[in-house]
């Protein structure tokens, strides 16, 4: 596949890179700030030849990310975070016209944590719970995509998941609530990306914890995504469907 890498930070890099290293031909990054030697996909240079996108970028780009895929009816996968329930809503759209997998984290590791707190949230419904991620000090959105997908795994597993307020971050005067799930972010020099879920109960706590210790496996995590919807039908896919692992 001929790829288009959105995005030119240190992701997008990363992509790149897993991109030479795999079967596929990596065709340039598209500079979210239209600066540098970058492709465009508009106006005179339009016949760029690509026909799959990896969005590593900025959300505010999604506009762009998307009508650069319905224009030549490829996949898109978009790996970026921080979107809008509104942009969110125009992903969705977009996956009625072609195959696109918005993954908030392409890494194996984190697709099994995820499994792994569906299940536990099941059995330890009276526990307290809490998530922290930690980042780098460059992030930008907060709490981060990987947060925001398991407290929403963490809702689903709870019977009454909808009733639960969600608190980002304490402060001030108050006892935890019964019916709360705590949603800490913490931002530090050049932290890859940690993730906890915390259950806690009167003298006992359960730990769930990925840590990534380099973006390799996101990039690699991408490039099998994107070669996942290479020849599907347009719809809506998710890592799950990436990884085989099944319900
Ligand atoms: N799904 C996954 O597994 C993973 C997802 N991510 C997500 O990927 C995205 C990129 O991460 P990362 O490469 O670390 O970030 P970087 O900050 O290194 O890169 C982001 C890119 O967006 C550009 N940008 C920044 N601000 C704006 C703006 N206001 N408007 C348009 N473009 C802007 C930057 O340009 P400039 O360099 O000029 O500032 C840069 O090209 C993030 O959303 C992150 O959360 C990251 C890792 C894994
Ligand atoms: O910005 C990052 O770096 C990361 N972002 C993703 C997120 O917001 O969950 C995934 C990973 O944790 C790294």
């Amino acid at each position: 596949m001929k790829i288009v890498v959105y995005g030119a930070g240190v992701m997008a890099q990363y992509v790149k890179e897993s991109i030479i290293n795999s079967k596929n031909e990596f065709v340039g990054f598209v500079d979210p700030l239209g600066k540098g030697d970058f492709v465009n996909l508009k106006g005179e240079n339009s016949n760029v030849e690509y026909d799959a996108i990896i969005d590593f970028s900025h959300f505010s780009l999604i506009d762009d990310v998307l009508e650069a895929g319905i224009a030549k009816k490829v996949p898109v996968l978009v790996a970026t975070t921080g979107h809008t329930e509104e942009q969110l809503k125009k992903i969705e759209k977009a996956a009625e016209l072609i195959p696109v997998i918005k993954a908030t984290n392409t890494s194996l590791g984190v697709n099994i944590v995820n499994e792994i707190v569906a299940f536990a949230t099941k059995l330890l419904k009276d526990f307290d719970i809490e998530i922290v991620e930690k980042h780098h000090n460059r992030k930008i959105d907060a709490p981060s995509g990987t947060a925001s997908t398991l407290l929403e795994i963490v809702k689903e597993n709870l019977n009454d998941g909808n009733d639960y307020r969600t608190v980002y971050g304490r402060e001030g005067y108050s006892k935890r609530a019964e019916k709360e799930i705590g949603v800490h972010a913490i931002r530090g020099g050049n932290i890859v990306g940690e993730h906890t879920v915390i259950y806690a109960k009167n003298d006992e706590i359960i730990e769930i914890k990925h840590e990534a210790l380099s973006r390799k496996m996101f990039s690699d995590g991408a490039v099998k995504a994107i070669e996942f919807l290479s020849g599907k039908n347009a719809g809506k896919y998710t890592m799950r469907d990436v990884l085989g692992i099944n319900k």
